[in-house]
């Protein structure tokens, strides 16, 4: 079954799911931005045949199928909501929505809709993520005991450096943990099997005032790429760091580290996760090999290699061992497994991507790291939609 897409947002990540979804054979009609220009020269720059002015034109177009949002998070609510009920299946970027009202009400109108519904948490698609689900869930790793990392960048370390998402309105109340820590909890929640219950957070606003050159800079475009030079003062009311204590389901215990002000580190996920018998860890700038610990034994480092992995793993990678595969194969991997499920049609088979549940409690999650920082206490994650 040939499925047609078309892509909502002309920014850094809006292309790239074009290319993830060109590269598995999907039809891309179209790509829309804000406004008809920015649509319609986003749409020639990456060769799409169709020519959207907007999302409502798209909605409109009975041959697309799937709409994939990649609009800054203020959008995500009101687009899935319109595309959803215009029928089309939805794609969403993370965060699912800003806060947990509105995604509680998404996982609601998708369960009624029928339609198929999924959120772009990418990282756990790297096939050495899979990896370590497989091996965790097997015997000989053990109880999990202690689970630590961080998710650590350096874009936004400099004063002058500016993005929609420092502002509480434009990207939610929580940033950096919105932004990339919620990528890190939703690996680890997804790699052991464990969810987090409760946690403890302390976060730090580097910059409480930031300089928005005039003429706003994108995503990682760096501040020092900015057009004009005249700035305007904001004040930030969102972290640029932060820790969290974690207690996860079956009494594992956690650290996590999050910062986008860390010289030097581009865009950097980390974790160890230990067992009764084993521990692994990853680091996504390196991320064709997993590090095996042991007790008895020299450690090892497992190579991606299709031959020598888990089946699901080996299901994910597309590359013989030695050929690097990384950040914009996990989309394709990612849009792969979904449009699977929509092309094979029975939606009550167990859903092996991002759902809307998934993206929901990580809204939840993302609140009670909130209030406990601004409470100074340790807060339960609320399970409840
Ligand atoms: N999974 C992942 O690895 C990543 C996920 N993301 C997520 O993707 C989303 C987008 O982030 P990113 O690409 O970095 O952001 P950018 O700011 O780079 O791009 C956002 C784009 O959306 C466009 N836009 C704004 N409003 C509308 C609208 N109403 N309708 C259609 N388009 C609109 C903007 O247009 P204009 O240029 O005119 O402002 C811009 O081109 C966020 O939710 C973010 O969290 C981002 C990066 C990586
Ligand atoms: O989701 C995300 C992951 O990484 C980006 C950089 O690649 C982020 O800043 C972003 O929003």
């Amino acid at each position: 079954m040939k499925l047609n897409a078309a892509v909502v947002g002309t920014g850094f990540i809006g292309p790239v799911h074009v290319e993830a979804l060109k590269r598995i054979g999907v039809n891309v009609k179209g790509i829309v931005g804000s406004s008809p220009e920015k649509s319609i020269a986003a749409s020639e720059d990456l060769n799409l045949p169709g020519r959207y002015e907007s999302i409502e034109d798209v909605l409109r177009d009975d041959n697309v199928d799937v709409v994939h949002l990649a609009t800054p998070n203020k959008f995500h609510f009101d687009q899935t909501k319109l595309a959803l009920a215009a029928g089309k299946h939805v794609l969403c970027e993370k965060p699912l929505a800003m806060n947990s009202q509105q995604s509680a009400e998404l996982v609601r109108i998708a369960n009624e809709s029928g339609l198929v519904t999924g959120v772009a948490y990418n990282i756990r698609f790297y096939p050495l993520c899979h990896e370590a689900a497989a091996r965790i869930s097997q015997s000989n790793f053990g109880e999990t005991l202690h689970v630590t990392g961080s998710y650590v960048q350096d874009w936004l370390l400099k004063q002058s450096d500016f993005n929609w998402r420092v502002v509480a309105g434009e990207g939610g109340d929580l940033r950096a943990v919105a932004d990339i820590g919620t990528h890190w909890l939703d690996l680890v929640q997804f790699i052991t099997g464990q969810s987090v219950v409760s946690v403890c957070a302390d976060l730090q606003t580097v910059h409480s005032t930031r300089y928005r050159a005039i003429g706003a800079t994108l995503t990682f475009s760096g501040s020092e790429n900015a057009t004009e030079t005249e700035t305007e003062a904001i004040d930030i009311n969102t972290e640029d760091a932060g820790c969290i204590l974690l207690k996860f389901a079956n009494g594992a215990r956690g650290s996590l580290h999050v910062s986008q002000t860390t010289a030097g580190r581009k865009n950097c996920l980390r974790f160890e996760i230990a067992g009764s018998h084993q521990a692994l860890s990853w680091n996504s700038e390196q991320p064709n090999s997993l590090w095996v610990g042991y007790r008895d034994r020299p450690a090892e480092m497992l190579i991606r290699d299709p031959a020598t992995m888990s089946p699901s793993a080996a299901a994910i990678a597309s590359y013989p061992g030695g050929h690097a595969e990384g950040f914009p194969d996990t989309f394709k991997q990612l849009f792969q497994t979904f449009y699977n499920y929509i092309a094979d049609g029975d939606f009550a088979a167990p859903r092996q991507f991002p759902t809307f549940d998934d993206g929901h409690r990580e809204v939840m999650l993302c609140e009670a790291i909130l209030k406990s920082h601004r409470e100074q206490a340790w807060v339960d994650v609320a399970h409840t939609a």
